[in-house]
């Protein structure tokens, strides 16, 4: 409930009570409306399946339609039951227009007379609502925002655009300053909600940027990025619903977990057709989670990898010195290794992927094959005859030329079948031309020196190499058969790229689904026409043929997420800073028009082979098309805390600006220092620390995790720790979630690394060993500017040792507690 202290009084003079009565009214009528369409739909829906299986095709076919499109609005009028209507509009009369007043909700909804009685957030009629502000008003008298509970009106919060009335330093931006600090006071949840009702200026120009062209959201922690670009996706889908509904949109996030954690977002947006997935699952098939260490990820993530793949797949590409030796049907076979060479040549000239060029190389070598089997033949026929000559025996007759060929191409055509059909010769062409997957191509090349060398110094020759130099190649190598990483997803699709697919039955089978495509397109089109459903623009033909072939389960996000070549129509990057070069080469095949929303922050980069800047890591693909709009205000974490990651900031990434923090007042940071592993009580440094004496982690840790418990209530913690540290620290909190756990999510706390946390935020954040996440790798400044913002209202920082300069504020700062003083 907002409370009344929140609520600005300037709009209100004619009492709130009967404000409230008037908007209570119309929330009724709002409610009143929703209740008759979902009555409506859900008689649609269950007319539509009473009806059973009978009938023929055609009515069969209208009713599954029907039942779909019930089914599916009737899903998005019950994700709008909460908070249906949130925001009123007041636009100034004045000739030739009325004044006029426009409600705002989550869907649009019209009367029996088709008169608009809710206004969709997304549509430009609701734009006002988030984009005026102080000095541009945009033609609004008075914003209100509205706080239903239980279809009930709790709350309203007023501003009026009273020009002459208000201060220019009235917020900059910033609108619905109550409703917006309502909204952020809520204690965490572990999911991440929506945020329709109080979007901020800044943020509604990213999420209704024109939808071609790359647009790049630089912000730091806490300024909405994630939550924008979700709102993004939502918002271009309905304004853009024809191409996109087709093509989908793609949201590429750092870990499950954070996946998991905007997962609701979306739904209740009334969104659907997106998929959502980590760099680890862009290639089908493949769900790495495991990590490189800085080494191996920062030359994998290498456009150079670009030109070993190819490197690596022309060295499986082989010729031996002394040519192909076979035998076959008890006969050995040669084909002499210049014409091995040549075919080769021949076959890669033909600019194929290869296992698509493997099938005029093994045909060739068959006829090679076949023919040096027919010249055994014709010797060993030749000699028989002569033997039987000598024998005064002629096979043949008088007339014929003793130097005919005795065998035709048809038996020649014959050999070479056989020929195919031998596994020895087969496994011969093999060892020339391999058919390979990508999953092989990559595997193997990883864990063998001598392909890598080979490959490395192949690259040498190629447009995007030189490759990386052997010190570098070797951070790549480990054991066969050693589980993905995220690192390896990039070049798992770049071999998918060169090798292809031999996919002459695929084509057959997709010329005979094209057929029948067309005929059912035909049928539907009757169909569709004497129903009515044409007229009324709810389905074409195309659309009724696609219902029919994917069946209920097949979305387009579906069909889209298994099919590595789809070409999705946008796609947003989250935490885009983290992606490596090969990743990006990744991204963009999925997204042929490079119509892209990237949101990251620069300072916040981990990976060793992560963004530097984003010109660098997307001007070559999107060249002059690139856009770049800055947040600047954080809504997660308090100024206090905030203050800490400033310090950080300056240190790691001075060039960054700080976001300015809508909140303050929070709890003060603390410090609380304990003894190191064998420090004695007495030691040198340590803290008094009391009769039992020197209390380290172990001891210590489960105690200050249960008082911050106590302080934030039914809200979320995190432990953060170094990634080295973190099974020894999830062992001491039994009762936590450590990160791999799939519902890490649903627990009041969870153990994470820096890198876990990405993204996510908590009510109170115990940061453990700051020292040690400093030394753990170059980035670990970064990752210390990541744990310190996760808050959204606590912070603990657990040392050993001396605090790690950077955080000394902590020591002067007000609160800053010792050892002793926190227990
Ligand atoms: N306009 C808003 N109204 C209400 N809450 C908001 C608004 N903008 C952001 N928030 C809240 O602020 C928090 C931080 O947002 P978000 O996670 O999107 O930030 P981010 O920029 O992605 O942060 P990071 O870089 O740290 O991952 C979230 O809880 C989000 O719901």
């Amino acid at each position: 409930m907002v409370e009344d202290q929140h609520v600005h009084h300037r709009g209100l003079d004619n009492g709130r009570a009967d404000a409230r009565r008037v908007e209570q009214d119309y929330v009724d009528l709002l409610y009143a409306r929703l209740d008759e369409l979902r009555a409506r739909t859900s008689r649609g829906l269950s007319d539509a399946l009473a009806r059973g299986g009978g009938g023929g095709y055609a009515a069969r076919t209208e009713r599954e339609a029907r039942a779909d499109e019930n089914a599916t609005r009737l899903a998005r009028l019950s994700a709008v039951e909460n908070g249906l209507c949130f925001g009123r509009i007041d636009l100034a009369g004045g000739a030739p227009q009325a004044a006029e007043t426009r409600y705002i909700g989550r869907i649009g909804l019209r009367d029996e007379d088709h008169e608009p009685i809710l206004i969709d957030w997304r549509a430009p009629a609701a734009r006002p609502f988030y984009a005026a502000a102080p000095a541009s008003p945009g033609g609004l008298v008075r914003r209100r925002h509205l706080h239903v509970r239980d279809r009930e009106v709790v709350g309203l919060d007023d501003e009026v655009f009273d020009l002459d009335g208000l201060s220019e330093d009235d917020r900059r931006s910033l609108v619905g300053e109550a409703a917006l600090l309502a909204a952020l006071s809520r204690g965490r949840t572990g999911r991440m909600g929506d945020i329709v009702a109080t979007i901020q200026a800044e943020q509604d120009r990213v999420i209704r940027a024109a939808l071609p062209g790359a647009l790049v959201v630089q912000g730091g922690p806490g300024t909405g990025k994630t939550v924008a670009a979700l709102h993004r996706a939502a918002y271009l889908l309905y304004t853009h619903r024809a191409v996109l509904e087709r093509r989908g949109v793609l949201v590429v996030g750092p870990n499950p977990t954070f996946l998991r954690y905007i997962g609701r977002v979306l739904p209740s947006l009334g969104e659907t057709d997106v998929v959502v997935q980590t760099v680890g699952q862009l290639h089908p098939g493949v769900a790495a989670t495991a990590e490189d260490d800085d080494a191996a990820a920062a030359v994998k993530g290498s456009l150079r990898m670009a030109a070993v793949l190819e490197a690596a797949v022309a060295d499986r590409q082989r010729v031996p010195e002394e040519g192909l030796a076979v035998r076959a049907d008890g006969v050995d076979l040669r084909v002499p290794r210049e014409t091995c060479e040549r075919l080769r040549d021949r076959a890669r000239g033909l600019g194929l992927p290869h296992n698509r060029a493997r099938k005029l190389f093994v045909n060739e070598m068959l006829w090679e094959l076949a023919r040096a089997q027919d010249a055994w033949l014709e010797e060993s026929l030749h000699e028989a005859e002569e033997l039987l000559e000598a024998a005064g025996d002629t096979g043949r007759s008088e007339l014929e030329d003793p130097d005919a060929r005795l065998r035709t191409d048809e038996d020649t055509a014959y050999a070479r079948e056989t020929l195919w059909a031998d596994a020895a010769v087969r496994a011969a062409l093999d060892g020339l031309w391999p058919l390979l997957t990508p999953e092989r191509l990559v595997g193997e090349l990883l864990s063998d020196p001598g392909l890598l060398a080979s490959a490395a110094a192949g690259a040498a020759h190629l447009p995007d190499g030189p490759g990386p130099a052997e010190e570098e190649w070797r951070a790549l190598l480990r054991p066969a058969h050693a589980p993905w990483t995220t690192g390896d997803v990039p070049l798992l699709d770049e071999a998918a790229e060169l090798l292809g697919t031999d996919d002459s039955e695929e084509r057959a089978r997709e010329r005979a689904e094209r057929h029948k495509r067309e005929e059912f397109e035909r049928y539907a089109q009757g169909v569709l026409e004497y129903t009515g459903l044409y007229e009324a623009g709810m389905l074409d033909a195309a659309g009724l043929a696609d219902r029919q072939e994917r069946g209920p389960a097949g979305t387009t996000a579906e069909r889209a997420a298994a099919d590595r070549t789809w070409a999705y129509g946008h796609v947003i990057v989250d935490e885009a800073q983290e992606l490596s070069e090969m990743a990006w080469r990744t991204v963009m095949r999925r997204v042929p028009a490079k119509s892209l929303t990237v949101v990251g922050d620069l300072a916040q980069t981990g990976s060793a082979a992560g963004a530097r800047s984003w010109q660098d890591m997307l001007g070559r693909y999107v060249g002059g098309r690139l856009h770049e709009e800055h947040l600047l205000v954080n809504y997660r974490t308090p100024a206090e805390i905030m203050a800490v990651a400033a310090d950080v900031l300056a240190e790691i990434a001075p060039d960054q600006r700080v976001p300015e923090s809508v909140r303050d007042g929070g709890a003060p940071p603390r410090a609380v220092r304990v003894a190191a592993e064998g420090e004695a009580a007495s030691g040198a440094g340590a803290e008094p620390t009391g009769a039992e004496g020197a209390d380290g982690i172990p001891e210590r840790l489960p105690g200050l995790v249960a008082e911050e418990l106590e302080q934030i209530g039914e809200g979320r913690l995190a432990v953060i720790t170094p990634a080295a540290r973190h099974a020894e620290v999830a062992a001491l909190l039994p009762e936590a979630a450590a990160e791999a756990g799939p519902d890490a999510l649903d627990h009041p706390v969870a153990v994470l690394t820096p890198t876990g946390s990405k993204g996510l935020e908590f009510d109170s954040v115990v940061l453990v060993d700051p020292s040690g996440i400093l030394a753990a790798s170059a980035s670990g400044g970064r990752d210390l500017y990541v744990a310190v913002t996760r808050a959204t209202r606590r912070l603990t920082v657990v040392h050993e040792g001396d605090l790690p300069g950077m955080l000394a504020r902590l020591h002067t700062g007000d609160g800053t507690e010792t050892a002793s003083a926190a227990r």
